[in-house]
């Protein structure tokens, strides 16, 4: 089985432990370059709409040459592709966002005007509603580099996602980077100060819709669960519109009795307003679910808030 990926270090760590799960040693790791690895400068923000992250990966799957491509399901663009289908949904790591200090600080005990590195849009507003205080910095750079900057007293914290940090920093042979060797404090931030991306630490495997074979064989690492909270997720991301300018945070979880709660998110940076809102359904329909809570919550300022993104944005590009 030959397995498609991105070539960083955190990519190769998920692509190996989702290979060995599915084909033991009988898989071999093919890395790709993406377009987002070969122009980083080019604007961030188009990396997860336009598919940037993914694109070499699934032409590597639709042109034979792979079977499967592993992604993080949040890189994974809305819009379908003819011909590929997400085979599996492997159980989903936790999807929470962290925080990480010198010290152990959680969100609400970081001493005040702290400095706080993220370059996420959906992480900085969330921060700043839940603390106007803080100095929230934008920072470049991969895991490592970003932790070391906080090692290093550059930042006072950073913000990660908790399942990036977990995959990477297993050891070697489990595909990871062996532990970070750094003394450095983690506190996840609550889903109710700071919801996730859609599907964070979901991981989605992609093969050829024709490819019977290996979609059997993908029917092992399947989650039902998983697969659900994602479906619900990025419906709302889907139905609010994948290329949508607005930061966006949705979060499913699994309640008693087959039910699905959605929390989803809203925001406009520039007068620093969220909307939050959550839904519940039965966890049969989570494309439903999704679609609900996000047509729900256009009806209530959404669509208006999502309008005034648009608009400052057009105004800062037309200068
Ligand atoms: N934005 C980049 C990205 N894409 C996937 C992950 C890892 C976590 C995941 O698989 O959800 C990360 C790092 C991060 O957000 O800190």
């Amino acid at each position: 089985m030959r397995v498609a990926t991105r070539r960083s270090a955190l990519a190769r760590a998920q692509a190996f432990q989702t290979a060995r799960a599915l084909a033991g040693d009988d898989a071999e790791l093919v890395p790709l370059r993406t377009t987002a690895d070969r122009e980083p400068d080019k604007l961030v923000a188009d990396f997860g709409t336009k598919g940037l992250f993914v694109d070499a990966l699934r032409e590597a799957v639709l042109d034979g040459d792979c079977d499967i491509a592993v992604h993080s399901y949040k890189d994974l663009p809305t819009e379908p592709v003819d011909g590929l289908v997400v085979g599996a949904v492997p159980p989903r790591a936790d999807a929470r966002d962290l925080l990480v200090t010198r010290d152990g600080h959680a969100l609400s005990t970081l001493p005040r005007i702290s400095t706080v590195g993220t370059s996420s849009e959906r992480r900085r507003v969330q921060l700043l509603r839940a603390r106007p205080d803080l100095q929230v910095i934008s920072v470049r750079g991969n895991l490592d580099t970003r932790l070391r900057k906080v090692h290093e007293g550059e930042f006072d914290a950073i913000v990660v996602a908790l399942a990036g940090l977990q995959r990477l920093y297993t050891p070697e042979e489990d595909g990871g980077v062996g532990p970070l060797g750094l003394p450095l404090h983690a506190v996840p931030l609550e889903p109710g100060e700071c919801l996730p991306s859609p599907a964070q630490g979901a991981l989605a495997v992609e093969c050829r819709r024709d490819d019977a074979e290996t979609r059997k064989r993908l029917a092992r690492v399947e989650d039902a669960g998983a697969r659900a909270t994602v479906t619900a997720e990025r419906s709302f991301l889907a139905t609010v519109g994948g290329g949508c300018l607005a930061p966006i945070g949705a979060l499913a979880t699994e309640l008693p009795g087959r039910v699905l709660e959605l929390a989803a998110m809203l925001a406009d940076p520039g007068r620093r307003k969220v909307l939050r809102r959550s839904l519940r359904g039965p966890i049969a329909e989570p494309e439903r679910l999704g679609r609900e809570l996000a047509q729900q919550m256009l009806a209530d300022g959404g669509e208006q808030l999502v309008a005034a993104v648009q608009e400052r944005r057009d105004r800062e590009a037309g200068g």
